[in-house]
């Protein structure tokens, strides 16, 4: 079997007369974590919308498994093993974790769902401690979770997680940084958007770093982190060279 899973050749998004992804290529391996990094608007969550089914390229091709999926209606790219976790944390609130766990499954029979649910919670001490809750009662973090575990109910081969620490304190984002660690244990790959940079390269694999709408960079986390001109841009790190030229005069001697 080939280690390509998803590959993504030269999308080009249009939202009218804004130019999301103007001609974006992305690889990820089977059993790797990739993450997706760049600031506001630089047409990350676009590229995941793209790859979910979500929203059509205006050009460009998209294989998962080795099949084109770039028309496939976003159900059925669900159904084939990619599932995606939009930004925002969307639980049912009013429903309890089982509940919320099984909408997740949307294929399989409810009483193995229910059970599946169950062993989750009790497995999971951030969720067992809350197990009599509905979802509306956790907190972000707790929610986050919840999120994820409900993503992986249908038993994907990929996810593809937008921004899952976003407002959350420190403490509570490497928690979920961790259990997105953990996925690949499970046998999942994942693609996972993030703005913590830094966060998302501790546990990935490979990054691409993408800046309004063209990929800048692209690499293996350490190619990267040695990368002064990647660095500067994307983790806040200021390069000596740059410190000196940004440093004032030193006052002249008369
Ligand atoms: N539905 C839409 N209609 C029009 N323009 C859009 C739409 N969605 C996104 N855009 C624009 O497309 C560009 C890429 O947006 P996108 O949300 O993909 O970026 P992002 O990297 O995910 O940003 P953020 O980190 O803020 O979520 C931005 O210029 C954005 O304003």
């Amino acid at each position: 079997m080939s280690d390509l899973l998803l590959e993504a050749k030269d999308l080009v998004v249009n939202y009218g007369p804004v130019a999301a992804l103007e001609g974006v290529s992305i690889e990820v391996n089977r059993g790797e974590i990739v993450a997706l990094v760049g600031a506001n608007g630089a047409g990350k969550s676009t590229l995941l919308k793209t790859l979910s089914g979500l929203v059509r390229p205006a050009t460009g091709h998209i294989t998962f498994e080795g099949t084109e999926i770039t028309r496939t209606p976003a159900h059925r790219i669900v159904s084939a093993g990619l599932v995606h976790v939009p930004e925002g944390r969307h639980v049912f609130p009013r429903f309890t974790l089982r509940e919320n766990l099984v909408a997740g499954a949307y294929t399989g029979d409810f009483r193995s769902a229910a059970k599946r649910a169950d062993e989750i919670i009790a497995s999971t001490p951030i969720l067992a401690r809350r197990a009599g809750s509905t979802a509306g009662q956790l907190s972000g973090g707790e929610q986050q979770w919840l999120v994820v575990e409900r993503a992986l109910m249908g038993n994907p081969t990929m996810i593809m997680l937008d921004e899952p620490s976003m407002g959350l304190s420190p403490v509570l984002a490497d928690q979920i940084l961790e259990l997105v660690s953990q996925l690949r244990d499970r046998g999942v790959t994942v693609l996972l958007v993030e703005q913590n940079a830094l966060g998302a390269m501790e546990i990935a694999d490979r990054v691409y770093a993408l800046g309004t709408g063209s990929i800048l960079y692209s690499g293996t986390s350490a190619e990267l982190r040695d990368n002064e001109h990647f660095a500067d841009q994307f983790l806040g790190v200021v390069s000596a060279d740059a410190e000196a030229a940004a440093a004032p005069n030193p006052p002249q001697e008369k």
